[in-house]
């Protein structure tokens, strides 16, 4: 048995060591790069359903004879919880009802699916939570419901102005109505109400456009968005024009219309955020920023898109997903497997890296260096557009910037950004095959 006198010091050194044993712990830990952040996605919800077809529009959208609701809610919370879990998303950062018309669900339904999201996952508290609404569909009380369960921004489909204009593309709502629906969801969801129209109409000229998002403009919240009228293969109103009895504006004149209603948001406060996108007083829409960003996201609902790694499948690359597009089939297909998932495809490293790019700069912010390393580990920015004489001549122009920050357009790009696309894609695609070259 030892002696006494020796157990004190010995226990006081065993102390001593733990306390050091301890510090260097400490020293240790906060060395060591901060925890992995919990694993995200963007949610988006298609409603498939609208009232009436508008002449333009070739979303996936059908006109329902006898709807059952019931069923539609049953599958969407199905079919969240299948790819939520598919996903091992732990976190869900913003949510997106959008269609189709959503503002033709009930707000029971909405609040169910949200619901369902919050207990696969966690939907923090402020997360943005929007909803598309069609004036027709959104009177005041139906808003307050929608608000009641859970939705915190609301966008509105006003399209225009004039109610000649809203004849032409098919909407069941005059401007007045439309008025009156944005007059309500701005009591409702101040700060964070937004409103879509649409440009480059048949018989549209510069002025009457601007003077109609003038008008807006006196009473719109803080987010807006412009979007060039496409014609769509297969609508009512592709067939009109292609019969000559709609004259279409000159593309001059549609570039008109964009460049003036840029420096018209520009003027009152609003920041293009985005190619169609203009916000004031920090109302960017976080959900759609994912988007741009190359974020994940889970789409739910048919025809819905997503982009994830379907990690409980033991994969580690992103897949871009589709779900059936007809909802009765769809349906069908989530009640005998849990989803309604129709094309699955693997995105190569390339693949990727060309959707951050075309995406990315979409923004004002453009790419900034640490969000390219975040897919490129291996290929800067400058290594991929640093030395090609192309890009240069872009810089040159005035169109685009390479620098410390990242590669973003310029006010002027902006505009011209799909042909900037062309020179960049090419310049990514060639700088690809000289990294991933064999011997290289
Ligand atoms: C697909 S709709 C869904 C929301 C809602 N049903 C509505 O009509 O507002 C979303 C937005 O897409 C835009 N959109 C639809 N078809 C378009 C087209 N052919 N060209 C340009 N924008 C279009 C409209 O501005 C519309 O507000
Ligand atoms: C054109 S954007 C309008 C966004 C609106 N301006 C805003 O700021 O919130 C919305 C439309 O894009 C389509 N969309 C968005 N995300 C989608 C996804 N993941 N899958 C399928 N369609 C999607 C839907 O048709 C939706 O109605
Ligand atoms: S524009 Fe909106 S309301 Fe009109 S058909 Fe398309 S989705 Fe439906």
């Amino acid at each position: 048995m030892a002696a006494p006198g020796w157990r004190r010091p010995r226990a006081r050194l065993a102390a001593a060591l733990r306390c050091v044993r301890a510090a260097r712990n400490w020293k240790h830990r906060a060395q060591r790069p901060p925890r992995a952040e919990p694993v995200q996605a963007a949610l988006y919800v298609h409603w498939p359903y609208c009232q009436k077809r508008c002449s333009y529009c070739n979303f996936n959208k059908y006109i329902p004879r006898g709807l059952d609701e019931e069923s539609m809610r049953s599958c969407l919370t199905r079919e969240a919880q299948t790819l939520i879990r598919l996903s091992r998303v732990q976190r869900i950062s913003s949510v997106f009802f959008g269609g189709g018309t959503p503002s033709l669900a009930s707000p029971f339904t909405i609040a169910t699916v949200l619901e369902t999201v919050s207990r696969c996952a966690h939907l923090a508290a402020d997360a943005e939570i929007t909803l598309e609404a069609n004036p027709t569909s959104a009177g005041a009380s139906r808003l307050a419901g929608f608000r009641a369960s859970g939705v915190n921004r609301l966008s509105i489909g006003i399209q225009s102005l004039d109610n000649a204009e809203l004849r032409l593309l098919g909407r069941n709502h005059t401007a007045a109505e439309a008025l009156g629906t944005l007059e309500e969801a701005k009591k409702l969801f101040p700060g964070r109400t937004s409103v879509d129209l649409i440009f480059g109409l048949p018989g549209q000229s510069v002025s009457s456009w601007a003077g109609g998002l003038e008008e807006l403009l006196q009473l719109c919240d803080d987010h807006v968005s412009l979007y060039q009228l496409t014609l769509e293969r297969g609508t009512s109103l592709f067939k009109q024009v292609q019969q000559g009895s709609l004259p279409m504006p000159k593309q001059e004149v549609v570039a008109e219309m964009y460049e003036s209603a840029r420096e018209m948001l520009r003027d009152v406060g609003f920041r293009q955020y985005e190619v169609s996108n203009f916000a004031r007083n920090g109302a960017l829409s976080t959900h759609n920023l994912s988007y741009w960003q190359g974020s994940q996201y889970i789409g739910i609902g048919p025809g819905a898109h997503g982009r994830f790694v379907p990690r409980a499948h033991g994969e580690s690359l992103r897949e871009a997903r589709i779900q059936t597009l007809e909802p009765d089939s769809w349906m069908k297909e989530v009640l005998a497997c849990g989803h309604g998932t129709r094309k699955r495809t693997v995105l190569s490293q390339l693949e990727v890296l060309e959707e951050v790019l075309v995406l990315g700069l979409r923004t004002d912010i453009g790419i900034t260096h640490q969000h390219w390393e975040q897919f490129a580990t291996s290929l800067s920015l400058w290594d991929m557009f640093g030395s090609s004489e192309e890009v240069k001549e872009l810089e040159d122009q005035g169109l685009l910037l390479l620098d410390n920050r990242g590669l973003r357009c310029s006010w002027k790009g902006l505009a011209l950004l799909d042909s900037l696309l062309l020179t960049l894609l090419n310049q990514l695609q060639q700088s690809w095959a000289d990294r991933t070259a064999p011997g290289t």
